[in-house]
């Protein structure tokens, strides 16, 4: 496993990674200022996308950082030595900012930072997209339709690569572990209704690729878990694992994937099961989450996977409760970043960076 510790390429051009501004009530503006105090434990140069106002206030408040509005990010790598670029998105914020008061009249901001971010990758102008949290609810009541990152960076990058098909997986990767799961934002009981063959041949073709190109494993090794008590017991604790998902497994191998299951998820995580696979597809958001966030919560990354940009983003939300008070950790937003820049590395080794 190396994505986390994995150190940028600073070869003859460093990766540079646009940062959307996330919920701008919640801990994402000092947990940025507090991983650009640390730029020099092998941060790759970034700059926010977002109001420069905003995060000015966050700075002084926190008395963190220095700040510095960039009129283009041809200037962000020369701006970040000396303070943290920060380049105006195109949707100002519609009101002040309070930390751990989210304001739904905010939200066409958050959204649209996040667009111009993409954006900004699919004109060359940056390598990869990292994203500070949102909250999801407070987007929602503020008219947004997507329920996260993941399903709407699928959208944009049908709008700025209409001729690139892509699927949008989730996956988490943590220190010894890689979880994607097949059904992500949805209540638990739809995501069982809704669950298919199809869909997880699909995520575990995208899940199979990545590890291939963006993560540097040569001859990957899935497993599947069950959703059932113990994969079902043979049918006698639920028919899914026979019905769904083990003709999933048998599709998977036939188009040439290694990959094992329906295995009992409970038994799926500890440490002598997780040396055994490179990957593991679970069936709901919180049975892949759960393990991930308990063996590695402040250096876990969620990196959207089956895209034609790269994405990353720490693995913790909002945190409201935290913010404006400086318990926030950076640790997992510097994961991202660094995460990030292998990944746009690799990329650009393979030809595939959307930045000349
Ligand atoms: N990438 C994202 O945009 C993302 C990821 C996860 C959750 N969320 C959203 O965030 C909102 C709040 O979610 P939640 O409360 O379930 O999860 P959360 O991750 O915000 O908080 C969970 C717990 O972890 C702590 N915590 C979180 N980040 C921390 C950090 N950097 N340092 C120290 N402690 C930290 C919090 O104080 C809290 O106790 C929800 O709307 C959720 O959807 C967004
Ligand atoms: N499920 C994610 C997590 O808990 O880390 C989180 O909601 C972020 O998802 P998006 O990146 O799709 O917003």
């Amino acid at each position: 496993m190396s994505e986390c510790e994995g150190t940028p390429n600073h070869g003859a051009q460093e990766p540079l990674l646009a940062v959307s501004m996330g919920e701008p009530a919640g801990i994402g503006g000092e947990i940025a200022l507090m991983a650009w105090e640390r730029r020099a434990e092998a941060l790759p140069p970034f700059f926010i996308v977002g109001d420069p106002d905003w995060l000015a206030s966050v700075a002084r408040r926190m008395d963190l950082g220095r700040v510095e509005a960039i009129d283009h990010p041809n200037q962000a790598i020369d701006t970040f030595a000396r303070a943290l670029p920060v380049l105006p998105s195109p949707v100002p914020l519609a009101r002040p900012s309070w930390p751990g008061h989210g304001d739904p009249l905010n939200a066409p901001a958050v959204v649209g930072a996040i667009e111009h971010t993409v954006a900004l990758v699919a004109a060359g102008a940056a390598d990869g997209v990292v994203t500070l949290p949102i909250h999801k609810r407070i987007l929602l009541e503020g008219g947004f339709t997507h329920p996260g990152h993941t399903e709407y960076l699928g959208v944009l990058a049908g709008r700025h690569w209409p001729d690139q098909p892509a699927r949008a997986v989730m996956m988490l990767v943590g220190k010894g572990l890689r979880v994607s799961p097949v059904t992500v934002h949805m209540p638990l009981r739809r995501a069982i209704e809704i669950l298919d063959r199809d869909m997880i041949v699909a995520t575990g073709e995208v899940v199979a690729r990545a590890l291939i190109d963006d993560l540097g494993v040569e001859s990957p090794r899935l497993v599947v878990a069950g959703l059932n008590p113990h994969a079902g017991e043979d049918g006698r604790l639920g028919h899914e694992d026979q019905d769904i998902i083990a003709p999933a497994v048998a599709t998977l191998v036939s188009r040439g994937i290694r990959v094992q299951g329906p295995l009992p998820a409970d038994t799926l995580f500890h440490a002598e099961a997780r040396a055994g696979y490179d990957a593991a597809l679970c069936m709901v958001h919180d049975q892949a989450l759960i393990p991930l966030k308990t063996l590695d919560f402040h250096g876990g990354v969620n990196v959207t996977l089956g895209l034609p940009f790269v994405r990353t983003s720490p693995d913790h939300g909002t945190a409201f409760a935290l913010a404006g008070h400086g318990g926030a950790r950076p640790d997992s937003l510097m994961a991202a970043l660094r995460v990030a820049a292998t990944m746009t590395a690799r990329r650009r080794a393979q030809g595939r960076s959307p930045r000349p």
